[in-house]
């Protein structure tokens, strides 16, 4: 079938921030020419007229669209919806996004081990002051807002170091153990299959002695997000080498990253990961992006192009082999081979369930 190779169409629907820094140019051509086209959903018109897509591609909050996402999914069922806005809703909250890491189910023997911070939540002011409701946590803490909805809102963090700090936080908040981990932050972004870890600048450690000087708490925001200039500004950022730090192990990320991406159900996150510097090889997962900056990446063209690629292929052999096996669902010698898809509250998920039942044992 060379030279008729099927054309596929993504609609995307992102934030004007979002669409600049993913949608170059060097992505749209180099998708085009794998036969796939990029086109832009307009978040003014029904999302229902517009089309036809082979995939919903999108970073948007707000019922409105979740309810035009489940329309668009009935009227189009062989669409896939990357991602599933009831899966993506997990990532929402602090506390449902990291609880997933807990419930990983990984290869117990190996040289390092994962897991998250100790934490707690507290929703309101009277709980906050409430030195009970801190027992078994130790400074410093992390203060992070329960939300993790893109506001900036959502970012902005406190680093508590006392107890005098604590009355100035306002709930619904996560209080998170803050662990030293040289101040170096190993992201981890996740497209499908495709796993890729970086290191970036992350905050300094905070000894004993300098717990008991300072006062109260420290404000600060996505500060692995911060530009070259910005870091290089800062005295602190340009003490630190992060060719230095060593990468974690590859087999224990790429794990995590599989464990991640089934359990959540989800394609297009990444996760930040930390390393206990008390103890060395004892990772900590700290927090889990949805559709994160892949632009970022090196080559990002090629593997996002690649990933849509793989996504499309599949479904479009799913369908293919769907429409083949109809009339064998059951035949005579009672064998049942089919396939069937898996749906979630109205929109698709890209798992298949193959079911194959041998009837007479053969
Ligand atoms: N428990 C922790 N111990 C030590 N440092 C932490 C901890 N939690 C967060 N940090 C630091 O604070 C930064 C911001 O925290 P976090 O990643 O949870 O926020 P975010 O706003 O969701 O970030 P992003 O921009 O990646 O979405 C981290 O990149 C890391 O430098
Ligand atoms: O652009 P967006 O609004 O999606 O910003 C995301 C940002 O990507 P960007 O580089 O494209 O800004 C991500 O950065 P990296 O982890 O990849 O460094 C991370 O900060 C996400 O948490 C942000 O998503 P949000 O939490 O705000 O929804
Ligand atoms: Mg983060
Ligand atoms: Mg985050």
């Amino acid at each position: 079938m060379a030279g008729s190779e099927k054309r596929f169409s993504i609609g995307y629907a992102l934030a004007p921030k979002k669409q600049q820094s993913f949608i170059q140019l060097s992505l749209i051509n180099l998708a085009k020419e794998r036969g796939i086209d990029l086109i832009k959903i307009d978040a003014d018109k029904r999302l229902i007229d517009q089309g036809p897509f082979d995939c919903v591609l999108h970073k948007l909050y707000g019922d409105d669209w979740k309810n035009q996402l489940k329309e668009f999914s009935v009227e189009n069922p062989n669409a896939l919806i990357m991602d599933s806005p009831e899966a993506i809703e997990r990532l929402h909250n602090r506390i449902s996004m990291l609880q997933v890491v807990s419930e990983l189910k990984i290869g117990a023997e190996r040289e390092a081990t994962f897991g998250i911070p100790k934490q707690i939540v507290i929703y309101d002011a009277k709980t906050l002051l409430d030195p009970c409701s801190w027992e078994g946590l130790k400074f410093p803490v992390i203060a992070k807002p329960l939300v993790a909805d893109g506001s900036a809102k959502s970012h902005k963090m406190s680093l508590v170091f006392n107890r005098d700090g604590v009355s100035k936080l306002k709930p619904p908040i996560v209080l998170q153990e803050f662990v030293n981990h040289g101040g170096v932050i190993f992201k981890v972004y996740v497209a499908g299959e495709y796993v890729q870890c970086v290191k970036r600048k992350s905050l300094p450690d905070v000894t004993e002695d300098k717990l008991e000087s300072l006062e109260g708490s420290l404000t600060f925001s996505q500060v692995s997000n911060l530009t070259a200039n910005e870091k290089s500004d800062d005295k602190y950022y340009k003490m630190m080498h992060l060719e230095d730090a060593e990468m974690p192990p590859q087999s224990l990320i790429n794990e995590i990253s599989k464990g991640l991406r089934e359990a959540m159900n989800l394609h297009l996150f990444n996760f930040d990961v930390i390393r206990d510097s008390s103890v060395g090889n004892q990772y900590l997962i700290i927090d889990i992006n949805y559709f994160p900056g892949y632009a970022k990446m090196p080559q990002y063209e090629t593997i996002l192009t690649n990933f849509f690629w793989d996504i499309l292929h599949k479904k479009d052999s799913i369908i293919d082999d769907d429409l083949t096996n109809e009339g064998n669902k059951s035949d005579d010698s009672g064998k049942i081979s089919t396939r069937r898809r898996s749906f979630d509250d109205g929109s698709r998920k890209c798992v298949t369930n193959i079911v194959s039942e041998d009837g007479d044992g053969s």
